[in-house]
């Protein structure tokens, strides 16, 4: 039996998903060969377990595994030669040659909140994307956690944790680290990625403000998770033949994205020639105080009910509702996008109302991991009679009903990230815009075939990510071009024929191992 099969049997016999887990990170430390052999040729079967939603559990008890760390730590304690520190814990063979780094604060893992130093598994998983997805080289990529601390009291005193005893460092102190770190990485750019995953909405709003125009990087919450929203929508008007010019779209939950998918439906809207007013007023939230709106912006006397910076543009001209059943009722949205992680948020009744105001309601529960999700697929197909356009951000099972075999979309950030990346990468752009984000979610939805859509998937099969990570890069490195960020490498004429010449393959089998 060859290395790979007997690694995939190994993989199915591991019973719990935290199991495969680490039979997965074991075997990526022991033969690295087999691990991207196996995850390549069967993505969709194992990448729930080495990203979201496990990834999710393998965070919270990231110090209590055995499995070898392969990215690296960035202290508080590193403060003032954190450059040093980063060039001398990655391994020797990035030195001249680093073309992503994700990086992590551990603040906000997924929907699970602060991990402090257990963030590492969450930069640990997504990097691998990178390489299994869209074709960079394993050796090429680097997962960073900065341990700041950790506000979570239970690692705190817990005796097994292994990251930083203390508070998280906030303010300047904090912002310095960053800084620091932001500078070393400098030193590999322009042809080298920086995202930025997990980070606390303050942070993650107020880093990604800093940098965004001065090197190239992305936060994936932000704007990965915009760029699948839309993608998604899109999709799902295709299936409803309805128009974007016509939605009315309430978020429930207004963090980084919330927010991320309203400003890019947004820039989709302009796009199809609405005002900026027009558009931002398409987008309406709920936050834990209510639905966001005028009224909390003139009433700053009520602190319980201040707006945070980047709700404000959200806060339309409209009366205040306080929990979502009056809000659906007030604003009677067609798309309902839950970014709330809140388990359970999209009830019945909520689920119905939506059912009862739209022939075919779009119900996004985006929240991770599954313990997080606001309905469930079954909840969401029963409760709408069949009826619901969805997408979810965990993956769901498929389903039967009334006879038929229904299959539940998953926006999964990893159709779009690693393709992004690799773009910015191979045109060596000097910043990632939104435009680019804009350009890969049309891309992507066009991709979808009718017989997918036909079957209730928003997007491409999964199993077929490397053709469309190929296909979005290419098409991502022209818009660079276009746009005047990016270039072409001296000698390069066709950008999808480059993109294939720097596609990393997996070593295949050696006959020896057979
Ligand atoms: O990991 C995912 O699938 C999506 C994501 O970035 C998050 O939930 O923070
Ligand atoms: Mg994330």
């Amino acid at each position: 039996m060859s290395a790979t099969l007997s690694a995939l049997n190994g993989f199915r016999a591991a019973s719990r998903a935290i199991d495969k887990y680490v039979f997965l990170r074991q075997l990526q430390h022991e033969d690295a060969g087999v691990f991207y052999r196996l995850l390549v040729n069967n993505a969709m079967e194992i990448m729930p377990y080495v990203y979201t939603p496990t990834v999710g559990e393998a965070c919270q008890t990231y110090h209590t595994l055995p499995i070898a760390q392969q990215g690296v730590y960035i202290t508080a304690d590193d403060k003032g030669r954190v450059g040093e520190a980063l060039r001398s814990r990655a391994p020797p063979s990035l030195a001249n040659d680093l073309k992503v780094a994700v990086v992590t604060d551990g603040e906000r893992i997924l929907g699970l909140g602060d991990l402090g130093a257990g963030g590492m598994g969450i930069a640990e998983g997504k990097i691998l994307l990178y390489s299994v997805c869209a074709g960079i080289r394993p050796n090429q990529c680097l997962p960073v956690c900065i341990d700041v601390g950790t506000d979570n009291k239970s690692l705190l005193e817990d005796p097994m944790y292994k990251g930083l005893r203390r508070e998280r460092l906030r303010g300047r102190e904090y912002d310095e680290v960053v800084e620091e770190f932001m500078s070393e990485m400098r030193s590999w750019q322009p042809r080298c990625l920086v995202q930025f995953e997990d980070f606390g909405n303050t942070n993650a709003f107020r880093i990604l403000e800093r940098y965004r125009h001065r090197q190239p990087c992305f936060n994936d919450d932000i704007q990965g998770t915009a760029c699948i929203a839309l993608a998604g929508v899109l999709s799902g008007l295709r299936t409803t033949g309805a128009d974007l010019t016509e939605q009315r779209i309430l978020f429930y939950g207004a963090g980084e994205a919330g927010v991320g998918i309203g400003e890019l439906i947004a820039m989709a809207l302009e796009k199809r020639g609405m005002s900026h007013h027009d558009a931002i007023n398409r987008c309406y939230f709920m936050d834990s105080k209510g639905l966001v709106c005028k009224q909390r912006l003139d009433a700053p006397q009520t602190p319980k009910h201040a707006l945070q910076p980047h709700k404000v543009a959200f806060a339309h001209d409209v009366p205040y509702e306080p929990d979502l059943l009056s809000a659906i009722d007030a604003i009677k949205p067609t798309v309902l996008i839950g970014v709330s992680t809140i388990h359970g948020a999209f009830d019945e009744r909520v689920v119905r109302k939506m059912a009862a105001i739209n022939p075919r309601p779009v119900i996004m529960p985006l929240s991770n991991p599954t313990s997080k999700a606001e309905c469930t697929f079954e909840q969401a197909v029963t409760w709408t009679e069949g009826r619901v356009v969805f997408a979810s951000g965990s993956p769901f099972p498929a389903m039967t009903y009334r006879g038929k075999t229904l299959h539940p979309a998953q926006a999964n950030n990893a159709y779009v990230f690693p393709a992004l990346g690799h773009a910015a990468v191979l045109a060596g752009a000097r910043e990632v815009s939104d435009d680019a984000f804009l350009a890969a979610a049309e891309a992507l939805s066009a991709m979808t075939t009718e017989a997918e859509l036909a079957a209730g998937k928003l997007f491409p099969d999964f199993d077929s990510i490397r053709e469309v990570s190929h296909d979005l890069t290419a098409r991502v490195c022209e818009l660079m071009e276009r746009d005047g960020q990016g270039v072409k490498p001296a000698g390069v004429t066709d950008w999808k024929k480059y993109v294939d010449s720097q596609f990393w393959e997996p070593e295949p089998e050696t006959p020896s191992k057979l």
